[in-house]
């Protein structure tokens, strides 16, 4: 009998530590955590205290410090360190993967510098390996709880995708596949920004109307960079673009929408990013989302409000002014 496939993710924060504990109820699992205290509380008392607080997690997923150990165990790979972590994590185990795993980002975020994608980031580091996400409204803490939810695992080639799918998926968590990758990994990226505008409003108290508009116009930027990029528009119509958007930009849980709102409430960046303790990749990627749309030669007056915001240019009120000031055009073509 052919042995189970082991599914190996690496960073045990929030998200790569939910990730692993859904895979741990359909097949052996191992984490890697760089701080060893987290990989002992994993295996010793099944909870992850920092990320998660008291939840449970599986008693069958086990956790380890040793990177290369990991690295050499993994059938399937799952990225899930922040993306300005992927090259660095990666160079460390490029000659410890065998050939052809497949490997599956969770990073929401550009590699600050070069502007690729995590899965390009994978591609560089890792090369000949199937590479592919898990993306979709996912906050961490929701699924945990065995809140039900929905994702998608997109990878060029269907055939990876179709055989990953069970992998990560339960009754209460659908998985669905898309062979549409940059427009999937796009979505999760181009959603954080929006969500910190979505913050600004709840701390400035702009009202749900503006709140709307903010999402519905940040949803037309996002898919225009997408399309522009050589993605499909309708990807965004999916759950990695406006499922992700709306998970993201409603839920109290979003560090990005807090990271928004912490700001509009007098904090600096720094402050706020330093109360949340946990990445908030919004904040890195809005500069690079912006060199992008310069680039590709796409309006992103939101994306642009919200950049100037982080970079410390520009004040909460002052970008909703700012947005006010945008002329409203016909809704397909214009900002
Ligand atoms: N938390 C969530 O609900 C979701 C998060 N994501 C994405 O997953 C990625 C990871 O997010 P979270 O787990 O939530 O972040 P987190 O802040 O909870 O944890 C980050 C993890 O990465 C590790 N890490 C940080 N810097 C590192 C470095 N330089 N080298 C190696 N490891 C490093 C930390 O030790 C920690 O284990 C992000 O790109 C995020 O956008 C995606 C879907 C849902
Ligand atoms: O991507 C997420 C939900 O799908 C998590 O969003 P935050 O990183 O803002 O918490």
């Amino acid at each position: 009998m052919a042995r189970p496939v082991r599914v190996v993710v690496l960073g045990a924060g929030s998200w790569g530590t939910t990730v692993a504990g859904l895979a741990a109820h359909n097949t052996p699992t191992l984490l890697w955590a760089r701080n060893s205290d987290t990989a002992d509380e994993i295996n010793t008392e099944h909870r992850n205290s920092r990320y998660l607080g008291e939840r449970a997690l599986p008693d069958s997923m086990r956790s380890t410090a040793d990177l290369v150990e990991a690295a050499q165990e993994a059938d399937v790979l799952v990225v899930g360190v922040p993306s300005h972590a992927v090259r660095s994590t990666l160079t460390q185990i490029a000659n410890e993967v065998r050939a052809w795993v497949p490997v599956l980002s969770l990073a929401k975020g550009l590699e600050p510098g070069t502007r690729l994608r995590p899965t390009e980031v994978i591609a560089e580091c890792l090369p000949g390996h199937p590479v592919g996400l898990l993306a979709g409204p996912n906050i961490a803490r929701e699924i945990v709880d065995g809140l039900a939810a929905a994702s998608v695992v997109a990878t060029q080639d269907v055939r990876v995708a179709t055989a990953l799918q069970p992998l990560f998926a339960s009754a209460v968590f659908r998985v669905y596949r898309n062979t549409d990758v940059l427009g999937c990994e796009l979505g999760g990226v181009l959603k954080n920004i929006v969500a910190i505008a979505s913050g600004m409003a709840d701390g400035l108290d702009v009202g749900d109307n503006t709140r709307a508009m903010v999402l519905a116009r940040g949803l037309a930027e996002m898919t225009r960079l997408g399309e522009a990029m050589g993605a499909n528009p309708r990807t965004f119509a999916g759950l990695t673009g406006v499922g992700d958007l709306i998970a993201t930009c409603m839920s109290p849980s979003s560090r990005n929408r807090r990271v928004g709102e912490f700001i509009a409430r007098g904090m600096t960046v720094e402050e706020a990013v330093a109360k949340l303790g946990q990445v908030a990749e919004g904040v890195k990627t809005a500069p690079t989302v912006m060199e992008l749309a310069r680039d590709y030669n796409v309006d992103m007056p939101i994306a642009a409000e919200v950049e100037a915001v982080v970079a410390g240019r520009q004040t909460p009120e002052g970008a909703y002014r700012g947005l006010r000031k945008v002329a409203a055009g016909s809704e397909d073509e214009v900002a």
